[in-house]
């Protein structure tokens, strides 16, 4: 990608690290410095050799090589440069195996922006969004995606920075139109689909939930699932519009493996990466809405550590751009009203058990990451690192156990001298 022009300046602002150039600021339009991602930076930056050198370091080896990338029919691509979106597509290999045939499923996530203003009239904002969508998933069924995850709430922008209610009107039951509107796709292109939306629970009240509803590569509906962990961390509201939820840590058998959801805020929790583990997840999906500032230098650690200490892949996704709201709210900190949250920052990835991961879509772009992964790999890792079998899982059961009792105290051994007054 050119650098665009609004990166150009060259004013310095002073750090502790010394002084850094304005355009090493994420700019406003979501580039950095100009690149639509740290991969795109380096690349153009750095000599050939460097550059292989440095990928090497920040996305690993998989099966002691680079990841490749694999090539796409003409007509996903056609589609992608037709409607704009970022098309990337690797391939995760695993070992060889003598009894075992490898297991090679593609997988596929897209990220997005919202296709019109936040004050347009709700119906033709989430009809508008569908539309969007389509030349992706298409794209993604000529591609030939086995299982495909598109991001949090997808149908909506992500107003719950506003605490105004009447965005609840977003939300659907599970057999709404949105989950209508992709069944009909699954069946046409073979396709698992994992679509996560604000539901309304029409069963019980009405009542509002951040779900995953998992639809069947025949257009059939699999099941659910509820986020567990609600945000409560800068313009995340979320515990104003819905509840944790109370679908546990469901995985989900499907035709092309055994996949489950964390969604979102859950990818701060290890323990419920490691649930979704423990009930046999061969492929984790991480539909997420987070922003630059406050999350950023987090996003490309806590899914590949999860990929490592599970032994399963993780398809990690965010939104795109930045959403202005019609009325401003505040952040609680004592700064400005504002009426946005910053910016989405896109850069979906999948990370593999390995400790192996794809670059970055961009940015700030509408894109599909294409994976294929044999999911033999899981297995190779647990018998060559042994996480799972060296887990000492009865200690924290215990520990676990006291921790939840009222009377709880922790396990602390002070030296004796500490609060000795000396002579
Ligand atoms: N949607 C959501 O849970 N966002 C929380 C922010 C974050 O986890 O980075």
């Amino acid at each position: 990608m050119e650098k665009s022009s609004a990166s150009a300046s060259e004013d310095k602002i002073e750090t502790q690290n010394g002084p850094i150039p304005q355009q090493s600021k994420a700019s406003s339009d979501g580039c950095i410095c100009g690149y639509d991602s740290l991969h795109q930076l380096l690349k153009a930056n750095l000599e050939p050799h460097l550059f292989q050198e440095v990928n090497r370091l920040l996305l690993g080896l998989n099966c002691g090589r680079g990841l490749e990338t694999i090539a796409l029919p003409e007509s996903a691509k056609s589609l992608s440069s037709q409607h704009n979106f970022d098309l990337q597509a690797f391939h995760f290999h695993a070992d060889k195996e003598l009894l075992r045939e490898p297991r090679i499923v593609r997988v596929g996530l897209i990220q997005n922006s919202i296709a019109l203003q936040t004050t347009a009239p709700f119906l033709d904002q989430k009809r508008a969004i569908f539309e969007k969508l389509k030349p992706i998933i298409d794209a993604a069924g000529a591609s030939g995606v086995n299982i495909l995850c598109l991001q949090e709430a997808w149908t909506m922008p992500f107003a719950f920075c506003t605490r105004e209610k009447r965005w609840c009107e977003f939300a659907e039951p599970v057999q709404g139109e949105s989950t209508k509107f992709l069944q009909e796709l699954a069946q046409k292109y073979n396709m698992v689909i994992i679509s996560p939306i604000l539901e309304r629970d029409v069963n019980h009240g009405e009542t509002l939930w951040n779900t995953a509803v998992i639809i069947g590569n025949h257009g059939n509906i699999i099941g659910k699932h509820r986020k567990n962990h609600i945000p409560r961390v800068g313009d995340f509201n979320e515990s104003t519009y819905y509840m944790e939820g109370n679908t546990g840590h469901p995985v989900f058998e499907t035709t092309y493996g055994k996949i489950a959801v964390n969604i979102c805020y859950g990818r701060h929790h290890p323990l419920n990466w490691l649930a979704f583990g423990l009930n046999g997840a061969e492929i984790v999906f991480n539909p997420s809405a987070t922003v630059g500032e406050l999350s950023e230098p987090m996003w490309p650690i806590e899914a590949r550590n999860a990929a490592i200490a599970n032994s399963y892949f993780v398809g990690s996704i965010n939104r795109v751009g930045t959403e202005i709201f019609p009325n401003p709210f505040t952040s609680g900190d004592g700064k400005p009203q504002h009426a946005d949250f910053g910016h989405f920052y896109g850069s979906s990835h999948f990370s593999a058990p390995d400790a192996s991961c794809t670059p970055s879509l961009s940015r700030h772009r509408d894109g599909l990451l294409i994976s294929d992964m044999d999911l033999n790999l899981c297995r190779q890792l647990k018998d060559k690192w042994g996480f799972r079998m060296t887990a000492r899982y009865e200690l924290y059961a215990d520990l676990l156990a006291n921790y939840l009792k009222p009377d709880f105290e922790p396990q602390i051994i002070s030296d004796p001298l500490l609060h000795k007054k000396s002579s």
